[in-house]
């Protein structure tokens, strides 16, 4: 009687629950992680057989599901649940976003606590989980979604494959997993009928085994998700296990069921996070659902009494070594262990590998479920997450993470590896998902293990655009710093978002649809300040801006591919807003606060005497390094010689610090020393042709790929050679390819370092101006001043590496350094009152007086410099005068250091108006003094407030001459000068 009542119980609980639409209090929703999204867990223990959760919806026709199929998106289509009832397919549609937990139940193909079920209530079918074990509190609820081509099997490969090659079975078992299709029989029960729900054969379920499939359609559906994503050589494997027949539990005739689940294009993490879910009211724990696995040190239990997880078994057992002698004493590893002597290191070093090996298996099984308990190697006292362990990547053990490095250095599975040094991880990659790119996995998994990388691993579109950065550039650390960087600031615009916003993945945040929670999350990420608009980071504004165009583009192109118009379609639109909305919302603000951060910012130059101090003591230096290397070759006397050399190069040269830090040893050695063509000597001056004799040259790899040309003089050469010659007796690695090499490692020394120290020690006067970049703008300043032709300024900047607009742009010191040299010297003639002096002349040909100099000096405009509005836009110009005349007197210094012969006069400055080297010469015509005059009579008279709207009206009944943007930056430097001069003549 007892046993009867038993039997029905579970039936009549679960039509109880249908018919109230409500679920078990003892069930609790969860985020797991965002590999998984949420699941549902059990707040308390639940028996073996009993009902557990209605999988509750919307009952619809397979017709109805068709139409509706055709509109979902991926995720909504994910919660289409077709089965048979009474010789007709139906379907379930839980797409809606109610508070029913059975909708959010997860699969597990492999340990499964639930099975799904069909019952009858009033005559309409309803689907049901049972529990097929007894259900520990918290453990996660899961069933068998069926044998199909779930995204996130194939995703987390088995634990087989991360440490054995897998055994012919393993791999037909593998590739049955890759059958794109759930079948599944359906027993329909009746509420009324009597049935056992603790009686569990397969076919009670469903899904409950594949069979080949006489439903194409569906079949077709299936294809387009996965044919997307899947290699060929997997379709291939697909195709072939389709033909060559399923477990054979079910016969042909039977028709499929469908869960119509797509790819989630982020689902491959294998770790848990702590993250809270807000959305739809599920619990938020603070906690990992992975945890480490304490010692047992219960009463019962001592703590001597651990258990390890076999390898072969994979059960739990408290004397493995014992165990595996009886057990699997056959194996021939096993065997070979206890070939040893009992007490031998090699017998313990055996046995040890294949224990951390078999918790190795139970970890990725608990890591790829999402919930459980692993095994370390040491044990901590209580339950810990899993967040602070790794896996050693030689022996696969797990350690606290702040004590694997000392563990690596004795690990006996290192063999003779090296030892990671530096920031290289020494922990084992996650089990890398299928269709992810082995390096950017890579580069994802040796990030700083915390909640950024958890995302970045867990979002395929960010590995992705990963991979896209990795593709298009050539391998380097360089470039892989550079792609990490890229990955960490999208995913943490992810977690921005899922923090303020209804946003969860990085799907979401190229949908057209959410566009102002974009702008929000990304606003909130760049530290947007709404009263001033302006951004704490406002690179990072713009840099999210182009990551997230780019994400757009690579989420149009995959879903091109998978068939996926509607995304496609919809990641289109987004890159349209993207173009028409971005700047307004975004970049506008971005770039003003960039701009506005350079005003005012004194742009220190390096003094000459200091350069040549530098100069001086890099020759002694690399003279008595050269003798010291000869001597004593050592790794100190190279690294010395080496650092010198390098400086020297990067000084002479101006270039780059990193580009010649980065020149390798094949590029110098072969480099071109032939003559020079003598053709090309006819054209060059006697003293052109000796230089280029003197000098060898080598071209090195640029920005931007670009080929950037490097001088050497024969003194540099030497010490080149001598590098190069002693770089086997100094400890230099045969792998490093660089000339300037770190003896013992695989690196290069850094220029800014070398620099910084030789600055220092040299005894200049401002060692911090002694920079790579400020030397360039150096050179390119000095370029200005000098009035280089166009041709020659064209060449200057190839030769520094970079194309001439950048040089105009941002290399020369544009109007500040045109306002010292050139511009002052028509105010000084204003000032003086020698205005008509300058009738028929160029700027270039007022002469400067030093007591005309010190007229200027003494102004202060300060407080009253006007901002305009075309120079916001195209010109760079900033009028400061206490800025200006810091600048001048350094620029006349670096000018008459730089060429003894060199003086400001009319000869040397030659005819070119500022801004527009080369161009027609700018001449002052009587219209345009008498114009300056009127300018500055209107100003003197009637200006009261700087900027204002007249002054606007004033500057365009100019003549035409005076609307070029150059003699408009000379008139804003005017004007303020002249609001100086009022408030002078005021008091
Ligand atoms: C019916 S829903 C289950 C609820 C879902 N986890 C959620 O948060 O909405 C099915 C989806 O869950 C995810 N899923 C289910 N089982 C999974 C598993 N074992 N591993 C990873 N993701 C799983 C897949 O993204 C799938 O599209």
């Amino acid at each position: 009687m007892s046993k009867r009542r038993l039997r029905l119980r579970p039936e009549a609980e679960a039509a109880h629950f249908i018919l109230s639409g409500s679920d078990k209090t003892c069930l609790k929703a969860q985020w797991i992680n965002d590999y998984k999204g949420r699941g549902v867990f059990a707040s308390e223990p639940i028996e073996k057989g009993s009902f557990v959760v209605e999988y509750r919806g919307e009952l619809i026709s397979e017709h109805e599901r068709d139409k509706r199929q055709k509109k979902y998106t991926e995720k909504q289509t994910a919660f289409l649940f077709d089965f048979k009832w009474k010789n007709s397919t139906w379907c379930i549609d839980a797409s809606r976003e109610d508070d029913s937990l059975g909708r959010l139940v997860n699969d597990d193909h492999k340990y499964p606590n639930c099975k799904m079920k069909q019952l009858a209530v009033q005559d309409k079918p309803h689907l049901c989980l049972f529990a097929i074990e007894n259900i520990q509190a918290e453990s996660e609820i899961t069933y068998d979604y069926g044998e199909s081509m779930w995204p996130w099997r194939a995703l987390t490969p088995s634990v087989e494959t991360l440490s054995q090659p897998p055994t012919d079975q393993e791999a037909r078992q593998k590739s049955r997993v890759l059958t794109f299709h759930q079948t599944a029989t359906s027993e329909q029960i009746s509420t009324d009928e009597f049935s056992d729900c603790t009686d569990y054969e397969d076919k009670d379920y469903f899904p409950d085994s594949c069979g080949s499939s006489s439903d194409t359609s569906l079949h077709s559906v299936d294809m387009k998700i996965t044919e997307s994503v899947v290699p060929q050589n997997t379709l291939n494997d697909m195709a072939l296990e389709t033909a060559s027949g399923h477990s054979g539990k079910i016969t042909s005739s039977e028709k499929p069921t469908t869960f119509n689940l797509s790819l989630r294009s982020s689902s491959h993490s294998t770790s848990v996070t702590s993250r809270s879910f807000d959305s739809s009211g599920v619990t938020s724990p603070k906690n990992s659902s992975i945890k480490v696995l304490p010692l047992p040190n219960t009463e019962r239990q001592s703590k001597y009494n651990k258990k390890q997880y076999c390898l072969y078994c994979k059960k739990a057992i408290a004397k493995l070594a014992r165990h595996l002698e009886s057990a699997h004493g056959n194996v021939p590893e096993v065997a070979s262990a206890f070939s040893y002597d009992k007490r031998s290191c090699k017998r313990r070093d055996l046995l040890r590998s294949i224990k951390k090996r078999g918790n190795f298996n139970h970890n990725a099984t608990v890591a790829t479920s999402g919930a459980g308990e692993m095994v370390a190697c040491r044990r901590p006292t209580t339950a810990t997450g899993s967040e602070d362990y790794r896996h050693c990547k030689f022996c696969q053990g797990l350690y606290a993470r702040n004590c694997l490095w000392r563990h690596v250095r004795r690990c006996p599975q290192r063999f003779n590896e090296e030892a990671p040094s530096g920031q290289r991880r020494m922990h084992l990659q996650l089990p890398k998902p299928d269709q992810v790119h082995e390096a950017v996995w890579k580069i994802a998994c040796e990030m700083n293990q915390d909640d950024i990388s958890f995302v970045v691993t867990s979002e395929r579109d960010i590995l992705s655009l990963g991979e896209s950065l990795y593709n298009g550039r050539k391998p380097n650390e360089k470039r892989n710093d550079y792609i990490r960087q890229k990955m960490r600031e999208i995913a943490r615009l992810l977690i921005t978002a899922r923090a303020m916003t209804p946003l969860k993945s990085t799907e979401d945040l190229v949908m057209p649809t959410n566009f102002p929670h974009v702008i929000q999350a990304v606003r909130a990420v760049a530290g947007y300040e709404q009263e001033s608009n302006s951004y704490k980071t406002p690179s990072l504004a713009l840099k999210l801006g182009h990551s997230l165009a780019k994400v757009a583009s690579i989420v149009q192109c995959k879903a091109i591919i998978a068939n996926r118009y509607d995304v496609a379609e919809s990641a289109k639109q987004f890159a349209t807003l993207y173009e028409k909305k971005w700047s307004e919302s975004i970049s506008a603000a971005a770039l003003g606060t960039l701009q506005q951060a350079k005003w005012n910012k004194p742009q220190i130059l390096p003094f000459t005497q200091d350069v040549s101090l530098l100069h001086t003591f890099l020759a002694t230096k690399s003279a008595m390094y050269m003798k010291d290397l000869e001597e004593k070759p050592n790794s100190t006397t190279f690294g010395n010689l080496a650092q010198v050399t390098l400086t020297q190069v990067v000084l002479f040269n101006r270039k780059r610090q990193g580009e010649v830090s980065k020149m390798e040893l094949q590029v110098f050695t072969s480099r071109n020393r032939t003559e020079l063509n003598p053709d090309i000597m006819i054209g060059l001056t006697e003293f052109e042709r000796k230089l280029a004799k003197h000098f060898d040259r080598v071209e090195i790899r640029g920005k931007r790929s670009r080929m950037v040309p490097v001088l050497l003089t024969p003194d540099m050469i030497t010490a080149m050679e001598l590098l190069a010659k002693a770089r086997s007796e100094c400890q230099v690695h045969t792998e490093n390819v660089y000339l300037f090499a770190r003896p013992g490692v695989l690196s290069h020394y850094r220029g800014s370092d070398c620099f910084r120290k030789y600055a220092n020690k040299c005894g200049a006067k401002y060692p911090e101006a002694l920079t790579s970049t400020r030397l360039r703008k150096q050179v390119a300043t000095l370029s200005t001043v000098l009035n280089l032709k166009e041709n020659e300024m064209d060449q200057l900047a190839t030769f520094l590496g970079h194309d001439i607009r950048v040089h105009r742009e941002f290399y020369r010191l544009p109007e500040s350094t045109l306002q010292l040299a050139k511009v002052s010297k028509l105010l000084i003639a204003m000032e003086k009152g020698k205005l008509s002096d300058l009738q028929g002349k160029g700027l270039d040909d007022i002469v400067i007086n030093p007591d005309d100099e010190a007229v200027t000096s003494d102004d202060d405009s300060s407080g009253e410099t006007i901002t305009d509005p075309q120079q916001h836009k195209g010109s760079r110009t900033k009028n400061s005068g206490n800025q200006s005349h810091t600048l001048y007197s350094a620029s006349l210094d670096n000018m008459e250091g730089a060429s003894a012969s060199t003086t400001l006069d009319s000869k040397n400055i030659s005819n070119t108006a500022p801004g527009k080297a080369g161009k027609a010469r700018c001449k002052w015509t009587d219209d345009e003094v008498k114009a300056v005059e009127r300018h500055l009579l209107h100003f003197i008279t009637s200006c009261k407030v700087p900027g204002k709207k007249e002054c606007d009206s004033c500057i365009q009944a100019e003549p035409a001459a005076l609307k070029d943007r150059d003699w408009v930056a000379i008139k804003y430097y005017i004007h303020n000068r002249i609001v100086a001069l009022k408030r002078k003549m005021n008091k």
